[in-house]
């Protein structure tokens, strides 16, 4: 059977370049390209690359979909910094190329997915819920991807079970003390040497509380959930918003 031809974006980053090592030892994938900041995009259609596993920045990732795009490529997307606007925007470009597919999974480890899932299905059964993510130091945006949908898939199983505001008496407060409001459910960013990537959901109700915690302790973290994504992404054409579409999960 032939090899899955994969190339690797911001294959110098600290993810990049785990994803590079994990692509070489997959024995169904090349590396067919490795670029980083300044390479040519051209070298992807030059190398026939199937699948590119984005993995740069905020301010990279659109010029390089629209590339992978409009020339046929999927793409398996980690990198962060996703709104409605700029997903509205992806989804015209996939329109046009309704054969390609993208997957951005704003994590890939199997804990943070399971994470989200969970937290989602306790959200309605607390008054208050409130998300922490603690992340390294040279992390360039907050709150986090993970952080900023965790909290928007526990405002949408709120609301579709109808509850009330949380409550919160605070009425004098230091800017950025009560954390991001994301969709009304508190984010607070931690910058910490040492952390890679963790998260805490903190769910609390009358006489009790719930805390769902996970930590990714190294990259290696990431992998399976990138390699899965990249055998899955090429079957699955449009956009697809999360690695747990791509797990049986129910
Ligand atoms: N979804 C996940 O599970 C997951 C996990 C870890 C990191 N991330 C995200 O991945 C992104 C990268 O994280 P990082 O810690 O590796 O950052 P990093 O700064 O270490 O790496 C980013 C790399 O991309 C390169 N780059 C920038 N623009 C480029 C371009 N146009 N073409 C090619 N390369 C380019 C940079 O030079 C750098 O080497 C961030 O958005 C981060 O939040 C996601
Ligand atoms: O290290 C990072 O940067 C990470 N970014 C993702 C996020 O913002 O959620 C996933 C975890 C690691």
């Amino acid at each position: 059977m032939s090899k899955l031809r994969v190339a690797v974006l911001g294959a110098k980053g600290r993810i990049g370049s785990e994803a590079v090592r994990a692509v070489e030892a997959a024995d169904d994938m090349e590396l067919v390209a490795a670029l980083g900041r300044g390479d040519k995009l051209e070298t992807l259609t030059e190398s026939g690359a199937q699948v590119v596993v984005e993995l740069t920045t905020p301010a990279s990732v659109m010029d390089n979909l629209d590339f992978c795009v409009r020339h046929g490529i999927h793409a398996v997307v980690g990198t962060t910094g996703w709104s409605e606007e700029r997903l509205a925007q992806l989804n015209t470009w996939l329109a046009d190329s309704p054969e390609t597919g993208v997957l951005i999974a704003p994590n890939f480890s199997i804990g943070a997915v399971l994470t989200m899932k969970f937290a989602e299905q306790a959200a309605r059964y607390f008054e208050s819920v409130e998300v922490v993510e603690l992340h390294h130091p040279n992390k360039a945006d907050a709150p986090s991807g993970t952080a900023t949908r965790t909290a928007q898939l526990i405002a949408e199983a709120r609301r579709k079970a109808g509850c009330a505001p949380q409550p919160d008496a605070t009425t004098t407060a230091l800017d950025g003390a009560r954390g991001a409001d994301v969709d009304g459910v508190p984010v607070h960013a931690i910058r910490l040497r040492g952390l890679l990537a963790h998260q805490e959901v903190l769910l609390g109700g009358e006489g009790e509380t719930l805390t769902i915690r996970h930590d990714s302790l190294h990259h290696s973290s990431f992998m399976p959930g990138i390699l899965l994504g990249a055998r899955r992404v090429v079957t699955t054409p449009g956009l697809t918003f999360g690695l747990e579409h791509f797990l049986d999960l129910n």
